[in-house]
């Protein structure tokens, strides 16, 4: 493909990935898969070239732009290079009208920017959409730090955490023994250091109750030596099922318990859970405007519609939650946000409903923030995350 064919799949495929991002349909990265099936005269280098120049147009954007040129040409903004590929060529694009570079978009949604804590500052909102590094949480059932540093000489321990190493991206960790013999997780040091401030401890009874496909429920088995009783619990019986293979290769299956809850009637399930755990952990669904950095099409997915509802649902979870602590045990409420009304309001309203819950302050890594602590990747290196941790009276 001449560079201008590129810059015109790119477009397509930005059409594409705008239609689905409005209509709620297939992901950016099916979406290049199944466009470049049906045009199998594109090698591998046109592939990484197209795939580049649509993933720095969705990067760009932070509201969803009008069309894939559009979207396109806030890149050619900024490279001459692309720039010139808009030729007028058989298979180009056509060349740029006058008016046409001049909308300078935002990288954040507009909507999104008051929502945002003030500790997001400028660099904090760069930061949320530069490239995610690759974290690995070391299994301590099976492995030590030490060990997988020496495994991979090019990793390096990540601050802050007990348990991770991060490597350059790209390397291939799937197909490595390591991930096959279950020494290694890829999590990012935020939620490894979520699991940390659970304080799950062996012979506790714990329960993750939006365990999803079980990140953080692996690392709370480790940090239970696998002993004790861990319950991971979530509504979708897809992600929950994707947990039991995990928990094999990581040497927890004994000890974890799966529940399907079913959405609205949680209590039920519960009941029997009611005053005897430890620690409950709410990884709370979320707008997960935290990890735009790994997934920045989820921007254009995002309505403050959808933020009310979930924020709904957050709100409830933690009410589920709270009577099955038992006394002088611990609620952690988590989401991958840095809107305030999903973090440190929703706490705070929780708190002032019942005031007896104390929070426990926390001394690692991020920022306290109200009831609780920010994880920010400009000033931590994780995702952007809000955790709080609460102490129910005895
Ligand atoms: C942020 S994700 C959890 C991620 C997971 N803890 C991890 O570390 O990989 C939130 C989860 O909440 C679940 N969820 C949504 N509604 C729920 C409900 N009513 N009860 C329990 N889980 C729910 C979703 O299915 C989703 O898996």
């Amino acid at each position: 493909m001449t560079p201008a064919a590129r810059a015109q799949a790119a477009i397509e495929l930005l059409d594409l990935v705008i239609a689905a991002a409005r209509d709620d349909g297939a992901a950016a990265d099916t979406l290049v898969a199944r466009y470049f099936r049906e045009r199998r005269y594109a090698g591998a280098k046109d592939r990484r070239a197209v795939r580049d120049l649509v993933y720095r147009a969705v990067r760009a954007w932070g509201d969803r732009p009008d069309n894939g040129r559009a979207a396109l040409l806030a890149v050619a903004r900024q490279d001459p290079d692309l720039a010139a590929w808009f030729d007028g060529s058989m298979h180009g694009p056509a060349p740029i009208g006058a008016a046409e570079l001049a909308a300078v978009p935002s990288r954040l949604p507009g909507w999104v920017l008051p929502e945002l804590s003030p500790l997001v500052d400028a660099a904090e909102q760069e930061a949320l959409l530069n490239r995610a590094p690759l974290h690995l949480r070391v299994n301590s059932l099976k492995a030590t730090a030490e060990e997988l540093l020496r495994h991979w000489p090019e990793a390096v321990p990540i601050p802050g955490t007990t348990h991770g190493i991060e490597l350059p991206a790209g390397t291939d960790v799937e197909r490595d023994p390591a991930m096959a013999q279950g020494w290694i997780e890829v999590q990012d040091a935020g939620s490894q250091i979520i699991a940390s401030a659970c304080g799950a401890k062996a012979g506790m009874t714990v329960l993750d109750l939006c365990a999803g496909a079980g990140g953080k429920t692996l690392a709370l088995a480790a940090d239970m030596d696998g002993e004790g009783r861990l319950i991971a619990a979530d509504s979708v019986r897809d992600r929950l099922a994707r947990l039991a293979p995990r928990a094999a290769r990581a040497g927890a299956a004994n000890m974890i318990e799966t529940l399907l809850l079913d959405p609205g009637r949680e209590e039920a399930a519960l009941a029997s859970l009611e005053g005897r755990c430890d620690v409950v952990l709410i990884d709370a669904p979320c707008s997960g405007a935290g990890t735009w950095r790994r997934n920045p099409e989820a921007r254009w997915r995002l309505t403050p519609e959808r933020v009310a509802r979930i924020n709904a649902l957050q709100a409830r979870l933690l009410r589920v939650a709270a009577p099955l602590v038992r006394p002088g045990g611990r609620l952690v409420y988590a989401v991958c946000s840095l809107l305030e009304r999903e973090g440190r309001e929703i706490i705070q309203d929780f708190v002032s409903f019942d005031p007896l819950w104390r929070p426990v302050p926390w001394n690692g890594r991020g920022r306290p923030w109200g009831d609780g602590t920010l994880l920010t990747p400009h000033h931590d290196g994780t995702d952007g995350f809000f955790f709080a941790v609460l102490e129910k009276p005895c």
